[in-house]
């Protein structure tokens, strides 16, 4: 019997798409992993009971292929000689038309908060896919997050800005727990401080309406802490280094495509 949804590759992104998914009250049952590595398979085997974990591709209605870049293709196609209907790769750069299978294929651009239910991720459709194979996409990363629709020529950009985006904002997050200790604050309620700072920032800017330059002006007094601070964060080059930094992952993202 095909399970309804496979993931191939349970490593740090497959596993952000497994526990998001379940979290959100998919049923085990439905679910299964592809895994090669035998110490993952028992680790997954042992956190996420009910899940079928296989080492290698079975018969599903719907895979998330989540291996490396490299991996793709291959595991595209052991997918759909093991009877796969539709394919949804996660893959930095991979194109659908290299991954250019016999069912239809969209691509993804997920990132790793989806573990939590916020995640954010883009999804394109492949020259075979058809707006019910999006339609499907959606449904299965919707319990994991925002989903939007973009071209697939715009997933570069994305991977560059909402792909890695999580490790800037965590580097942002260690950077202001480190400050707090160098300022005299013990490391634990640094960490409280900064992290919280981080979680509350962001739901303001995106429940608010309010634009951030808005909302950081209502921060910013005259003459006063804030406008201080920034002055060192501009002098710094932060903010031009945050634009290095999405352009530098934009290409990474083209040339993996290439490799
Ligand atoms: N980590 C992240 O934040 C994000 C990763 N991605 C994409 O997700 C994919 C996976 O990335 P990570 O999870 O970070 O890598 P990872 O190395 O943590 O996981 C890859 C997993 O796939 C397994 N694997 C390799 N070949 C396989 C095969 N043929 N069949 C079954 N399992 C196989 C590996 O043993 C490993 O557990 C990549 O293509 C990456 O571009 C996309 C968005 C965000
Ligand atoms: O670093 C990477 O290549 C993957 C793709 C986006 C986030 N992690």
């Amino acid at each position: 019997m095909s399970v309804r949804l496979l993931l191939v590759g349970g490593g740090r992104m497959g596993e952000a798409l497994l526990g998001g998914m379940l979290a959100a009250g998919r049923p085990p049952e439905e679910l299964a992993v592809a895994e090669v590595y035998a110490p993952t398979r028992a680790r997954l085997a042992e956190q996420y009971p009910g899940v079928r974990i296989v080492e290698a591709p079975i018969a599903a209605e719907g895979v998330v292929l989540a291996t490396k870049p490299d991996g793709i293709a291959d595991a595209a196609e052991a997918c759909v000689a093991a009877g796969a209907q539709r394919l949804l790769s996660v893959a930095a750069g991979v194109t659908t038309d290299a991954i250019g299978t016999a069912v239809p294929v969209v691509r993804a651009m997920p990132n790793t908060p989806a573990l939590v239910g916020a995640g954010v991720t883009a999804i394109a459709a492949g020259s075979s896919a058809t707006e019910a194979d999006l339609d499907w996409a959606e449904d299965v990363l919707k319990a994991v997050g925002v989903v939007v629709r973009v071209k697939e020529s715009q997933l570069d950009a994305v991977t560059g800005v909402s792909g890695s985006g999580p490790a800037y904002v965590f580097l942002v997050a260690e950077a202001l727990s480190d400050a707090g200790v160098l300022a005299g604050l013990p490391r634990e309620l640094a960490n409280t401080l900064a992290f919280q700072t981080l979680l509350g920032s962001s739901q303001l800017l995106v429940q608010s309406g309010d634009g951030p330059a808005e909302l950081r002006a209502a921060v910013t007094s005259p003459g006063g802490t804030t406008a201080a601070g920034t002055r060192e964060l501009e002098r710094g080059g932060v903010r031009s280094a945050f634009l290095e930094a999405v352009m530098a992952a934009t290409e990474r993202s083209k040339e993996l495509g290439r490799a």
